[in-house]
């Protein structure tokens, strides 16, 4: 099987983590869960890491969210609710990461792709890269926990918005929004400007603050909130509309 994370370690602390399936927008397949989950466990207890950061392969795409011709075949709550949950237990173990996460949206964010963007700390993007909680198109909501981070992370109004009209939207309006910390301006390395801000400090304060937060959100019981989220997905996943949807996607080009 080919490799569908490149790990990368910087001697200045960060560990890059590429999505490395180009030629499907870097869509999340079952692999591509089990290679994430194993390396978030190992950079989790790793001294030499200070902070991650999750980007795409290639310039197109950071993520296509689910890869829909891989899950195409599950069809009832249940089969789906396996599917999400399995992703949704790695997007919370991303969301409540010991060390600084950024996301660096090199290309299109679209549906999982938003909400594991969403579940890191910072997201820096690409000047006019294309966002969008896309679910909604598809007659489903997100499922992997997403939209409940969401609305922890930017104004509820601006999360409902987001999460409501299902639209793409270019990066510049996704900062208004407060979803993009910071627009990479082409052929700079303004994130590096972003990271080098962080790696600085010693890792027991990255660790200490991050705690803070992670705290706030587990006691308002962010896990129990994704997995109800995740379980209105499922229900809707089993819906014709959806169903036929992902057939116009999957049949658009042939
Ligand atoms: C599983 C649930 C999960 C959740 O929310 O919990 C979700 O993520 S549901 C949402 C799933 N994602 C999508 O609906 C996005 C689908 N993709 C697109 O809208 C576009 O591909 C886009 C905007 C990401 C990029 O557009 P662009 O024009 O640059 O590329 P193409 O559309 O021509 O795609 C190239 C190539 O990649 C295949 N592709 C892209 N996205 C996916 C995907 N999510 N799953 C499987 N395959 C994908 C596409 O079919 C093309 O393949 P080709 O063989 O060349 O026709």
């Amino acid at each position: 099987m080919n490799q569908v994370l490149i790990v990368e370690k910087d001697v200045r602390g960060y560990m890059k983590i590429l999505f490395n399936r180009p030629e499907k927008r870097n869509a999340v397949n079952y692999q591509l869960m089990d290679e994430l989950e194993a390396v978030l466990s190992k950079a989790a207890s790793d001294d030499e890491v200070k902070m991650l950061i999750l980007t795409g392969a290639g310039s197109q795409a950071f993520c296509s969210g689910g890869d829909l011709s891989e899950f195409h075949d599950l069809y009832t709550e249940e089969e789906a609710f396996t599917m999400l949950s399995k992703m949704g237990k790695i997007l919370y173990t991303l969301a409540v990461f010991p060390k600084p996460t950024l996301a660096l949206l090199n290309g299109s964010a679209v549906g999982g792709g938003c909400e594991i963007a969403t579940a890191c700390d910072f997201r820096l993007a690409k000047s006019g890269v294309k966002l969008g909680f896309v679910q909604g198109t598809l007659g489903i909501t997100t499922g992997w926990g997403g939209a409940s981070l969401l609305l922890e992370k930017i104004p509820e109004q601006k999360a409902l918005k987001l999460l409501l009209d299902a639209k793409i939207h270019k990066a510049e309006e996704a900062r208004e929004f407060g979803f993009v910390d910071k627009i990479i301006e082409e052929d700079t390395n303004g994130w590096e400007e972003f990271v080098e801000d962080l790696l600085r400090h010693e890792t027991g304060v990255l660790m200490a603050y991050k705690k803070l937060l992670v705290k706030k959100w587990k006691d308002s019981g962010i896990k129990g909130r994704m997995e109800a989220e995740i379980r209105e997905c499922a229900k809707l996943w089993a819906t014709d509309a959806h169903h036929a949807a992902v057939d116009r996607f999957l049949n658009k080009k042939k």
